[in-house]
């Protein structure tokens, strides 16, 4: 049997893991695709890195070209990261007829529409299944298997790292430094780890899932972005002990051919099943009009969890060349919807204040929640550790973003507020 010959672009973390996953299940993937597959180059930055797998030196090499140029590779596997050179080595490879597998969210989310387009023209496969959710095949899901429904919310938590950081930080009381070394050294942090940390990250996956799931173009630029840099070990505690945990959301909505996609630290309702999800674990909440509400959880970041889903998108194009009928999937026409204006945006909302402590502050500051129409769930007062002020903390009822940057906005001329310590989305 003629085999398939693939070639790599990086042996790093992931890559290390495709080369594990194609050599060791290789009589599995001979059973389904009816050929052996051979990892034929990879190319690398150094040749004389040390690797924690053993390649034959003679399939390593510093220059790409030689993967991209090689006539005998079928199908390349880009798991190098970055948006240049990468770009110009994948629109390069479809010129050559090669067919792409990628784990680049970084790519996707900026240019894929580009790439794609490209692979269409060529008749090629762009797969990047790893790219949003590490192991958890969601991008198949949205496209095959709720192919026949309307998607109206998708939320998760889309980045191992971060919730790797907050999970620690929430049960073992760790500092954001220790766990952010820990996670860097398990290989789960990006290469610039303030993608994770900022956010950036899991917007790129959310752009990319809410592309997918509601079939319309979503720029990396329509998602709001706030990250994990600014949660203290206070707010973690403050959550637990109102019943939250705290998780870096990403939350996706669609209603009337407008749309609502924001990445931000969410205190989750301890009995949500979300806020259950801790370490490297993903999970992302699907609700479609007709499916109801649906979850999917697993290792969103790792070597072996990742290069499952590069591998899985690895035996598709090879099925797919079998059947001659590679650089079809992306029959999808994305219509183009709005993004929703701030006050047709509601959530409800976690805010701590410190204040002066005299007579009729409280009633002022619930008279400004009330001149914006601000509704109120409940309104805790406890004395502030380091000063002669007390602390307010106040969780609102379902109210516009708008409304909302019109309360804190208010809070900012009145003498008596101190200080706004926190703000955060409440999902229950
Ligand atoms: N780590 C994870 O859990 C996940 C990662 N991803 C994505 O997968 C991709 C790879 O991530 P990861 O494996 O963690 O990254 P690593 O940094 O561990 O590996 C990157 C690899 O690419 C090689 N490389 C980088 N630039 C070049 C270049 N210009 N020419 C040749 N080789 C180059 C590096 O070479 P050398 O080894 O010589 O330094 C290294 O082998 C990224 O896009 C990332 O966002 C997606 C999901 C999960
Ligand atoms: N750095 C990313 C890797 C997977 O996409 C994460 O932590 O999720
Ligand atoms: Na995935």
């Amino acid at each position: 049997m003629k085999p398939i010959k693939v070639g790599l672009l990086g042996l790093g973390t992931v890559g290390t893991g495709v080369v594990r996953i194609v050599e060791g299940h290789q009589e599995d993937l001979i059973s389904q695709v009816g050929s052996p597959v051979v990892i034929e180059r990879i190319a690398v930055r150094t040749l004389d890195k040390q690797r924690n797998i053993d390649i034959a030196s003679s399939k390593l090499t510093e220059d790409p070209w030689d993967v991209i140029d090689d006539p005998e590779i079928d199908v390349i596997v880009e798991v190098m990261g970055g948006i240049e050179p990468t770009k110009t080595y994948i629109l390069e490879a479809l010129e050559r007829g090669k067919h792409i597998v990628t784990a680049n969210k970084d790519l996707m989310a900026l240019y894929g529409s580009e790439i794609l387009a490209k692979a269409k023209y060529k008749r090629c496969d762009v797969f990047y299944e790893a790219s949003v959710a590490g192991g958890i095949p969601i991008i198949r899901t949205l496209v095959e298997g709720f192919s026949s429904d309307r998607i109206m919310k998708i939320m998760g938590i889309v980045n191992g790292t971060t919730n790797y950081i907050l999970s620690k930080m929430s049960q073992e009381g760790a500092s954001y430094d220790d766990v952010l070394q820990e996670a860097q050294a398990l290989g789960y942090a990006e290469s610039d780890p303030t993608a994770d940390v900022e956010g950036l990250d899991a917007a790129r996956k959310m752009a990319i899932l809410g592309t997918i799931g509601f079939r319309t173009n979503v720029g990396l630029d329509d998602v709001s972005v706030r990250g994990i840099s600014s949660v203290s070990k206070e707010d973690i505690m403050y959550a637990k002990r109102l019943g939250y945990e705290m998780k870096l959301l990403g939350i996706a909505e669609y209603q009337d051919n407008e749309f609502n996609i924001s990445v931000e630290p969410t205190m989750v309702k301890e009995d949500h099943p979300i806020a259950s999800v801790n370490g490297v674990y993903n999970a992302v909440y699907v609700y479609g009009e007709a499916v109801g509400e649906t979850m999917f959880y697993g290792a969103g970041a790792g070597e072996m969890p990742t290069a499952t889903s590069i591998v899985a998108d690895l035996v598709t194009v090879i099925k797919n060349i079998k059947l001659g009928i590679n650089g079809l999937r992306e029959l999808v026409s994305y219509t183009d919807s709005k993004v929703k204006q701030d006050e047709n945006v509601f959530c409800k909302n976690f805010l701590l204040l410190q204040v002066e402590d005299k007579a009729g502050v409280l009633a002022q500051i619930t008279q400004i929640f009330a001149e914006y129409q601000v509704s109120l769930e409940s309104v805790l007062q406890t004395p502030d550790k380091h000063s002669k002020d007390v602390e307010i903390i106040i969780i609102t009822h379902n109210a516009s973003k708008a409304s909302m940057n019109q309360v804190l906005s208010h809070f900012e001329t009145l003498s008596a507020v101190r200080r706004i310590k926190s703000v955060y989305r409440v999902e229950s």
